[in-house]
């Protein structure tokens, strides 16, 4: 459904005003060759809008000879900006980092948000951007549902469909994905709504079930059949399944790195704006699919890189699983149960 340029300029203010951005600030804009054009000029005027000094930084793209797919999250670490001294001095000195190209795990991230820098990344179409902008209860939810998280020794998931894992925690950073930069420093991606943390290394054992309709991403795909996932000491051992599988295997086996195969980020969607039926309405491409990342009662778990935590894996193959229909618990409580955020942390729309 087409956005008015009224609706996106009244969005950004909501996501800028939300993001503390200060009259006289200075932002810059990153884009590059797939960045959204009606995206780009709202975000430009809103902040302009607001009395802040608005740039422009345009990277070319880059990995065209390795990834197997353009969905800018699935071939990570290289980014235009590796080796760029030039855009990152830019970028460290911006107030705000408004990411209109996708630098979501790589090291130069780290770089420019350690000088205090903020970063928003927005990449999804306008449409998903309006009807997903941020608010002070998104972040409300998801800060409460970290506060359950925080300090937990384990992450047990289990399913009716056969999942069982056991997730020892402890040495990762619990991270909150709500959509909007309101401390120096702070990274988030909008639209998003959910909380995240790392297993401890090598220490994840048991089953995922990957069952029918539940979300493949970067595949955008529904599972037709059941995928059977064995992960042992923190890394897949075996994938199982029919044809669903075989893509899943191949895709991850064609990076030839074993690195592939770690567990990455685990956790649950807390956006109640968020559906898992959305990825059937779009064409693959047109989306990076955050509603399946975000859909309220998910268990997200991924496999790859560990760096945007403080780790030091950054595999360029990064893979997103949202499951249906999962009981979360954390050391025996469950927070999230078939599929359901339980009462007592569950949110009104
Ligand atoms: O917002 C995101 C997007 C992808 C991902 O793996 C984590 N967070």
């Amino acid at each position: 459904m087409a956005v008015s340029d009224y609706d996106l300029i009244a969005a950004w203010k909501q996501v800028l005003t939300l993001s503390k951005l200060e009259p006289g600030q200075i932002v810059t804009v990153l884009t590059s060759s797939t960045t959204h054009p009606q995206t780009l000029s709202t975000a430009m005027t809103a902040v302009s809008m607001m009395g802040a000094m608005v740039n422009r930084l345009d990277l070319p793209p880059v990995n065209a000879e390795k990834a197997l797919s353009r969905d800018s999250l699935a071939y990570l670490g290289t980014t235009p900006l590796t080796g760029n001294r030039a855009a990152i001095a830019a970028l460290k000195e911006s107030d705000l980092v408004l990411d209109l190209m996708t630098l979501l795990f790589s090291p130069e991230q780290h770089e420019i948000l350690s000088t205090g820098t903020k970063i928003l990344l927005a990449v999804e179409p306008p449409e998903v951007l309006v009807r997903m902008v941020p608010s002070a209860d998104d972040r409300e939810r998801v800060s409460r549902a970290a506060r359950l998280l925080e300090g937990k020794k384990e992450m047990h998931i289990t399913s009716a469909a056969g999942t069982d894992l056991r997730c020892p925690l402890g040495e990762f950073p619990v991270i909150q994905e709500y959509g909007f930069v309101d401390q120096p420093g702070r990274w988030d991606h909008w639209p998003s709504g959910f909380v995240l943390t790392w297993p401890n290394e090598r220490q994840t054992n048991g089953t995922l079930v990957i069952d029918r309709g539940d979300i493949l991403l970067p595949m955008k795909s529904y599972a037709q059949e059941a995928i059977v996932v064995t992960v042992e000491n923190g890394f897949v051992t075996h994938i199982d399944g029919g044809l669903d599988a075989e893509l899943l295997s191949e895709y991850m086996a064609s990076f030839k790195d074993p690195e592939a195969y770690a567990m990455s980020h685990i956790g649950w969607g807390l956006q109640p704006r968020a559906q898992w039926s959305t990825l059937a309405m779009y064409d693959r491409e047109a989306t990076i699919g955050m509603d399946a990342r975000a859909f309220e009662g998910n268990f997200l778990f991924s496999f790859g890189p560990n760096n945007e935590a403080g780790g030091s894996r950054t595999t360029a193959c990064h893979i997103d699983i949202p499951l249906r229909r999962c009981t979360v618990s954390l050391d025996g409580e469950p927070v999230v149960k078939d599929g359901k955020v339980l009462d007592n942390f569950s949110y009104s729309k």
